[in-house]
C-alpha cells in the first residue's frame, strides 16, 4: 500500500503529457480549420472586388466595355457564343443564367439604359433585348436616377445582373426621361452610357396612361375632364402627367444638354409593335450587338393582337407581354382626341426635327 502510495501508477505521471498533446492537437486542428475559413473567404472577396470595389476607370463599360472596346468586345462575343453553341439550352438556370455562376461575372454598372417613354412599349423591347446572349437586364425598373439616387452607385450597381466582360448591361425606367434632374445624375454616372428612347404617338400614349391609371383608381375623373384646364377655351392641361410625358421636344431638350444626339437612340413604338424585328436590329446595331435577334424569334398571337416570343429568355415555351401590356383603352370622345392632336402637332415636329426622324402621328 505505501509502495503504490509513494509512486503512482505509469498512466497517472502520463496524464499531464496525454493532456498537453490533447491540447496541442485541438490547436492546430483550430488553426488548420482557421485557415482554410480565411482561405474560402480570400477567393470570395476576389470574386467580390470586381463587384464591389470603389468605382474607378474601366469599372463599368462607360471607360472599359464601350467607348474603345467594340472590336474588342465583338471578338469576345464570338468567342463566348462559339463555347455557347456547343451547349445550348444550358444557359438558363434557376438564377437566370449561367453567368451568374460564372465566378468571372460581376455585376457592373449598366452600358445602356431605356429611359422612356411610360406607356411607350419598353417592357417589350426589354424583353425582346433580353433574348441576346450579350445582354444582361434588370427585370424590375430600379427607379435608381429619380427616386433612389441617395442610395448611392454600390447600392444601384448591387442590383444589377451578373455579367462576364463585354455583356452589355442594362435597365429600364421609363420615369427617367421626364425626371428633371436624371440627365445629370446619369452623366455623373458614365458620360458614354447609352440611351433608348422608346416613343409612341403622345395622344394614344396618353390614353394608354390613364386606361393604367383608370384601372388602379376608382372614382377617378374622366380623361375629357382632367385633360384640360378649360374644356370650352379648349385650353389644354400640358402638365396633367399623361399629357406632360408626351412633350417629347422638351424632355430631350435637357438630355441634350449632357449627351450628344448620337448616344439616344429611338425607337418607333407603332413599329415595335408591326414590325418588333425591324426595330430591334436598329437597337443591336446601336448597342454594337451582333444582329442575333431577327424575325424567327417572333410570331403574331391573335389572341393578344401583339407580337410574342416563339421561346422567352430561358424557356422552350412561346411568350406573350403580361394583360396590363396591350389592354383595351377607355373610350375617349374624338372631339378631345382632335384637339390634343392639334395641342401636340407643333411638339411633334419639333421633336421630328431634333431626332431627324418623322414618326408619321397624326
Ligand atoms: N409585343 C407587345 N406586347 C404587348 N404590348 C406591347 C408589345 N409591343 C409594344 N407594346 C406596347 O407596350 C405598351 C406598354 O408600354 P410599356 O411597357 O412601356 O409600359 S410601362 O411604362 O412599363 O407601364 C402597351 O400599351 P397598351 O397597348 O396601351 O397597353 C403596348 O401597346
Amino acid at each position: 500500500m505505501a509502495g503504490s502510495r509513494g509512486a503512482p501508477p505509469e498512466h497517472w505521471r502520463l496524464a499531464p503529457r496525454l493532456v498537453g498533446m490533447l491540447w496541442l492537437g485541438v490547436a492546430c486542428a483550430s488553426l488548420l480549420c482557421l485557415l482554410r475559413c480565411c482561405g474560402s473567404e480570400g477567393t470570395q472577396s476576389f470574386g467580390l472586388s470586381r463587384a464591389e470595389a470603389p468605382l474607378g476607370e474601366g469599372q463599368y463599360g462607360g471607360t472599359e466595355a464601350m467607348g474603345d472596346a467594340d472590336g474588342r468586345m465583338m471578338v469576345r462575343r464570338r468567342r463566348r457564343r462559339k463555347k455557347r453553341s456547343a451547349g445550348d439550352g444550358e444557359d438558363a438556370d434557376a438564377d437566370g443564367s449561367a453567368e451568374e455562376k460564372d465566378w468571372r461575372a460581376a455585376r457592373r454598372l449598366p452600358h445602356a439604359l431605356i429611359i422612356g417613354v411610360k406607356k411607350g412599349g419598353t417592357r417589350a423591347l426589354l424583353e425582346f433585348l433580353r433574348l441576346h446572349p450579350d445582354v444582361r437586364a434588370l427585370g424590375s425598373e430600379p427607379h435608381f436616377f429619380d427616386r433612389h439616387y441617395a442610395r448611392g452607385l454600390t447600392w444601384y450597381r448591387s442590383m444589377m445582373p451578373k455579367a462576364l466582360d463585354g455583356q452589355i448591361v442594362m435597365e429600364k425606367t421609363p420615369r427617367y426621361f421626364v425626371a428633371a434632374e436624371t440627365p445629370a445624375r446619369v452623366h455623373a454616372m458614365s458620360r458614354d452610357v447609352k440611351l433608348i428612347v422608346v416613343v409612341r404617338d403622345p395622344v394614344t400614349r396618353a390614353i394608354s396612361d390613364y386606361t393604367q391609371i383608370a384601372s388602379k383608381t376608382p372614382g377617378i375623373a374622366s380623361f375629357e375632364s382632367l385633360a384640360f384646364k378649360n374644356r370650352s377655351l379648349g385650353l389644354v392641361d400640358s402638365l396633367w402627367s399623361p399629357l406632360y410625358i408626351g412633350l417629347y421636344a422638351q424632355h430631350l431638350e435637357r438630355w441634350l444638354a449632357y449627351f450628344p444626339l448620337s448616344q439616344i437612340h429611338f425607337v418607333n413604338g407603332e413599329r415595335l409593335i408591326s414590325d418588333p424585328a425591324f426595330e430591334l436590329g436598329r437597337v443591336q446595331d446601336f448597342l454594337g450587338l451582333e444582329r442575333i435577334i431577327t424575325d424567327k424569334h417572333f410570331y403574331f398571337n391573335k389572341t393578344k393582337g401583339f407580337p410574342c416570343l416563339k421561346k422567352a429568355e430561358g424557356s422552350a415555351e412561346p411568350h406573350c407581354l403580361g394583360k396590363t401590356k396591350g389592354r383595351t383603352h377607355v373610350c375617349v370622345e374624338p372631339e378631345v382626341i382632335r384637339s390634343l392632336r392639334l395641342f401636340y402637332h407643333p411638339h411633334n415636329l419639333r421633336f421630328y426635327q431634333m431626332t431627324g426622324m418623322d414618326f408619321e402621328w397624326k
